[in-house]
C-alpha cells in the first residue's frame, strides 16, 4: 500500500457523511481500525483502551529510534444538524463534522500510511482520540496510564483545521496558540405557575435572562482589557408553551482566557452571579464548571522553534505565523504533559467558521497538510 493508492477524499467523504458524537465514535474507530490493519505494515501496531473505548492508537517501530514522536488526530463531531448541499453530507441527522475532525483524521492517516509503507528512523505514535469536544478525551485517556513506556511520546504535534485561511496554509506561534476553556452548566429551579400569576411564582426565565445578561459584565468590567476573555452562553432551554411559567430553565456555555489565573477569576465571577441571580429572583440553583482537559494550548518553545524553522525555510510549505485565537482544545492539557505543538491548517471557506452548520473545507488542504508533516516528521527525525 502506498500513499498514492489511498483514495484519500473517498475516506474523508466517508467520515464526513458518518459523524459520531464525543465517546459514541464507535464506527468511525471501527473504520480507521479496519483501513490500518490492511495495511500489514510489519512495525505496525494497534492499540484500544478498554475504558475509553473509542480510543485508537497506532506506534509504528522505528528502525534507529533515538525518540518517540506524537501525532494526534480527534475524531468527534458535534451536535449540530448539517445544513450544507453537499453529496456526502451528514446521514446522521443532528450531528455534523463542522469542526473539521474528518479532515484532522483523514490527514493523519495520510501520515501514518507514509509511514507504514517507509519504516520512519524514530518511533511514531498516532492516536485517534475521541471526545475532543466535551469530556475531554485526550485527558481521560492521559490520566488512564495511557502514555507510559513505549507508548509516551517525547514530543507530541497535532493540527486544527481552519477556514479562515487559505488551503494547504499552515500556521502557529510561539506561546499560547488557543485558550484556556471552562464548561458551564446551570440548573436554576422555581415554582412554575400559570403566566397570568407571575407573583405567585419564581421565574426561572426572568432569572435566567438576568443571569445571562450579568455575565457580560466580567469579561467588560473584570478582565484586564488588554488580555481579553470570552464568556457565551450557547444553550438556553426552559418552558414548553407561552402562557406557563416552567419550573426549570438549563443553561450551558463557556468561558475562555488565555491565562489560567484569568479563567479562574472569571470562574469565580460565574459562580457569584449565579448565587446573587438565585437570591434576586428566589430560585435555587445547581451550577457546574468543568474546565477538564481544556488547559490553554501552551506550545512548547524547543518542539515549536523546531517546527517553525523548519515550515519557514521549507519553499513548499506555506507557512504563516498566526495571532492566538479564543477557540479550546483539549491538546492543551497533553502538551502541558508532554512537550509539543499544535498548528492549524487552512481549509479555506472563508464565508463560514468551525461550528457553522454551512461549513464545507475544502479538500485540497489534505494532500499539503499530509505532504509538510511528513516532510517535517522525517526532518525531526535527522535531528
Ligand atoms: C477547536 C474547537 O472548536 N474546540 C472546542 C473545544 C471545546 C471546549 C469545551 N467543551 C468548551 O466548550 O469550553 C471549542 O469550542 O473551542
Amino acid at each position: 500500500m502506498a500513499i498514492a493508492d489511498l483514495d484519500l477524499i473517498a475516506i474523508r467523504r466517508h467520515l464526513h457523511a458518518y459523524p459520531e458524537l464525543s465517546m459514541a465514535e464507535f464506527k468511525t474507530q471501527a473504520y480507521l481500525k479496519e483501513i490500518i490493519l490492511s495495511w500489514q505494515s510489519s512495525w505496525l501496531t494497534i492499540r484500544e483502551i478498554p475504558a475509553v473505548p473509542t480510543a485508537l492508537l497506532v506506534r509504528l517501530t522505528g528502525s534507529k529510534p533515538t525518540r518517540t514522536i506524537g501525532y494526534r488526530a480527534d475524531i468527534d463531531a458535534l451536535p449540530i444538524n448539517e445544513e450544507t448541499d453537499l453529496a456526502y453530507a451528514s446521514k446522521n441527522p443532528g450531528v455534523m463534522h463542522a469542526c473539521g475532525h474528518d479532515i484532522h483524521m483523514t490527514v493523519a492517516l495520510g501520515v501514518l500510511a507514509y509511514f507504514a509503507t517507509h519504516q520512519p528512523v524514530d518511533n511514531l505514535i498516532f492516536l485517534f482520540q475521541p471526545a475532543e469536544e466535551e469530556q475531554a478525551g485526550g485527558k481521560q485517556l492521559y490520566e488512564l496510564g495511557t502514555f507510559v513506556n513505549e507508548w509516551r511520546p517525547d514530543e507530541f504535534y497535532a493540527l486544527h483545521d481552519q477556514p479562515a485561511m487559505p488551503a494547504g496554509q499552515i500556521a502557529t506561534r510561539q506561546g499560547t496558540l488557543f485558550a484556556g476553556t471552562t464548561e458551564i452548566h446551570l440548573t436554576i429551579k422555581g415554582r412554575g405557575g400559570h403566566a397570568a400569576f407571575p407573583h405567585q411564582a419564581q421565574d426561572v426565565i426572568v432569572a435566567a435572562s438576568s443571569f445571562v445578561m450579568a455575565l457580560q459584565t466580567i469579561v467588560s468590567r473584570n478582565v484586564n482589557p488588554v488580555r481579553g476573555g470570552v464568556i457565551t452562553i450557547g444553550k438556553l432551554q426552559a418552558g414548553t408553551i407561552g402562557n406557563v411559567i416552567p419550573n426549570e430553565a438549563k443553561l450551558a456555555g463557556t468561558i475562555r482566557a488565555f491565562e489560567q489565573a484569568d479563567l479562574e477569576m472569571m470562574q469565580q465571577r460565574v459562580r457569584e452571579i449565579a448565587q446573587s441571580t438565585a437570591a434576586m429572583y428566589s430560585v435555587t440553583f445547581d451550577l457546574e464548571l468543568n474546565q477538564g482537559g481544556y488547559w490553554p494550548v501552551n506550545n512548547d518553545s524547543k518542539t515549536t522553534t523546531n517546527f517553525m524553522q523548519f515550515m519557514q525555510e521549507d519553499k513548499e510549505i506555506d507557512f504563516v505565523v498566526s495571532q492566538p485565537a479564543m477557540t479550546g482544545e483539549d491538546f492543551g492539557y497533553l502538551i502541558n504533559q508532554i512537550p509539543g505543538t499544535m498548528f492549524w491548517l487552512g481549509v479555506g471557506d472563508a464565508e463560514h467558521g468551525l461550528h457553522d452548520s454551512h461549513l464545507a473545507p475544502d479538500e485540497s488542504a489534505i494532500e499539503p497538510g499530509i505532504r509538510a508533516i511528513t516532510k517535517f516528521l522525517n526532518w525531526r527525525m535527522q535531528q
